[in-house]
């Protein structure tokens, strides 16, 4: 069942059909409908060497949805997020225990190839991080990596990602100029088509829009926005507001003594209109945090 990770030809994807990187037609229902798990946690725990940073941790991620993580600092969000993508893997003395199941096959498996795993569930990050290289190879390297060579199929990639993250109409006359002279939303921006060249099924995003301005931030919500039904999200954010907007589930994590815990998880409105937890009424009421 590993072969997931390994073959993506086997999951019925055409490698060659440059149609099925655009933004396109949706891939899962309406979210809210009857929604389909595609990643299943279950007891979750990480420590930091002796220092425990997530506790027990269970929830599901479905298709096709926005979930949001919200939570006071040093909960456990990032830590969360790094497990799902394998990032713990590169961290000394960070143990994980638990089950995390990726379309039914075991993410901790030593047979899941971490690079495949890496692309169908990518990370964007706070900060913005385009590689020091030009637009164009931003997009490129990354897709020559996991073995696109011909030149004419690179160059439909790289359009249709910018076009799908808007950028493609303030960049297409400088894709050799440094990724670095954008601005901080266009270099997000391009971090998030970067991601989506490489076709993930997951997006995993750590703060993106609190490293920008406002207006920049409000471009690149409405991007993630237009992921929905499109991708699977999984979003870190401190931005109760944006959380609320965008978000289909949420869950709020708390700090007690053996870490970070799960204290509530469920559909958006219920969590920030009838949380059914103490904690979580005064967190996204303003109360505590
Ligand atoms: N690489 C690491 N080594 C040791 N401890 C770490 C490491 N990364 C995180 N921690 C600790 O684990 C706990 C959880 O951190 P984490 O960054 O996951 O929380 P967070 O909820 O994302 O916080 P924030 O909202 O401030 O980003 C914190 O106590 C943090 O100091």
């Amino acid at each position: 069942m590993n072969s997931f990770f390994i073959n993506r030809e086997a999951d019925g994807e055409s490698g060659n059909d440059p149609s099925a990187y655009t933004l396109g037609p949706l891939q899962a229902g309406p979210p809210c409908c009857d929604p389909e798990p595609l990643l299943s946690i279950e007891d979750l725990s990480l420590r930091y060497g002796n220092k425990p940073a997530l506790e027990k941790v269970s929830l599901q991620i479905y298709k096709g949805c926005i979930t949001a993580l919200i939570g006071p600092s040093g909960c456990g969000k990032t830590s969360f997020l790094s497990v799902l993508n394998r990032l713990t893997d590169m961290i000394p003395d960070c143990h994980v225990s638990g089950n995390v199941r990726f379309n039914e096959c075991d993410l901790f498996d030593p047979a899941v190839d971490i690079q495949h795993l890496r692309r169908d569930i990518g990370m964007i990050f706070q900060k913005p991080t385009p590689f020091p290289l030009s637009i164009r190879r931003n997009i490129e390297l990354p897709l020559r990596e996991h073995g696109m060579r011909k030149q004419d199929e690179l160059n439909d990639r790289i359009q249709q990602v910018l076009q799908d993250v808007g950028l493609w109409d303030e960049v297409k006359d400088r894709l050799d100029a440094p990724a670095q002279a954008l601005s901080g939303g266009q270099q997000q921006r391009l971090c998030i088509a970067r991601a989506l060249a490489l076709r993930p099924k997951v997006l995993l995003m750590d703060e993106p829009c609190s490293a920008l301005d406002p207006i920049s931030s409000a471009v690149v919500e409405d991007l993630i926005q237009s992921l929905r039904g499109r991708y699977t999200v999984v979003i870190v954010t401190h931005n109760l507001a944006q959380a609320r907007r965008i978000a289909n589930y949420a869950g709020f994590f708390w700090v007690q003594e053996h870490g970070g815990c799960l204290i509530e998880f469920g559909r958006c409105q219920q969590i920030f209109e009838s949380p059914i937890h103490g904690l979580t009424k005064a967190y996204v009421s303003g109360n505590r945090g």
